[in-house]
């Protein structure tokens, strides 16, 4: 079947979006792993569906898929989303209600162009995240192959473990960033993230994301590392979060209360490929 889809990017994490409101779309585990193929499909780090909401009160339901499975929540892609519904005149409200598997969030687009997504409240207990532990403490170690680290455990609605590291440039992220993602005590594996403090407002942030490896930035562990640093007296609300894709600004006023993630959402080209 001839498949449309448009390619978008939010700081250069880069989705497939496709429209399963006007075009029938079913996804298996073959197309999943053929469109994010950057060789022998159209490439991206996730697939973005968006599709009618079964709920009442809520606009869209989005679904998010790594090149092996669908996921919980995408920080990025929700920002993407929003763009493209109101690009392609599926809506034309400036506040989106969506369903996700996480829950419902709103993004909403903003008159510069910026999209801010109200991401809910983080998910602290181990339990949810799902981490084994027998406390949510801000802090707590984690053997890795051997060497000792310090983590904070967050949900968005999909599991990530944060530290803090002196330089981001020389972080570890691709010799333990495959560690920590299917670490043990992380039953669904983790995106794990490395954050640098510069002040109580700023952090560097590299991701290395479950299934999809580092990518040039994650919204969602962005908005873990922030409540992370908050977490652990590091940082202040609101955090500009500097990405090696650009920049994100996050805010949270503490337990309970939703993340607020504003950035861009930018479509780079539309297209049709031929799928089993
Ligand atoms: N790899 C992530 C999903 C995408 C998250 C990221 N693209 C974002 O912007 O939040 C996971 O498996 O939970």
């Amino acid at each position: 079947m001839k498949l449309r889809f448009t390619k978008m990017q939010g700081l250069g994490n880069d989705f497939v979006v496709i429209d399963a409101v006007r075009q029938p779309f079913e996804m298996t585990p073959e197309r999943a792993r053929f469109l994010a193929d950057r060789r022998f499909g159209v490439g991206c780090d996730q697939i973005l569906i968006v599709e009618p909401s079964r709920l009442p009160g809520v606009d869209f339901r989005y679904r998010i898929f790594n090149l092996d499975g669908e996921v919980e929540q995408c920080g990025n892609g929700s920002r993407c989303f929003a763009r493209y519904v109101r690009d392609k005149g599926l809506t034309d409200k400036d506040e989106i209600r969506v369903e996700t598997l996480a829950g419902v969030i709103s993004p909403r687009l903003g008159a510069d162009g910026l999209v801010t997504v109200d991401m809910g409240a983080p998910v602290l207990d181990p339990a949810r995240i799902p981490f084994i532990s027998d406390t949510d403490a801000p802090a707590q170690l984690l053997d890795v192959a051997g060497e000792t680290i310090t983590i904070g455990a967050v949900s968005m609605g999909n599991p990530h473990a944060v530290q803090v590291v002196a330089d981001v440039d020389t972080a570890p992220v691709a010799t333990q960033g495959p560690l920590i993602e299917h670490h043990p005590r992380f039953p669904a594996r983790v995106n794990a993230g490395f954050m640098q403090v510069v002040d109580r407002h700023t952090i560097r942030l590299r991701v290395f994301e479950r299934a999809a490896g580092e990518t040039l930035a994650c919204g969602t562990g962005a908005c873990a590392a922030v409540v992370s640093g908050i977490r652990r007296g590091l940082l202040d609300s609101p955090v500009r979060v500097h990405a090696r894709g650009g920049e994100l600004s996050i805010a949270w006023a503490g337990p309970g209360q939703p993340v607020l993630m504003t950035g861009p959402a930018v479509t780079v080209f539309e297209g049709e490929i031929e799928i089993d």
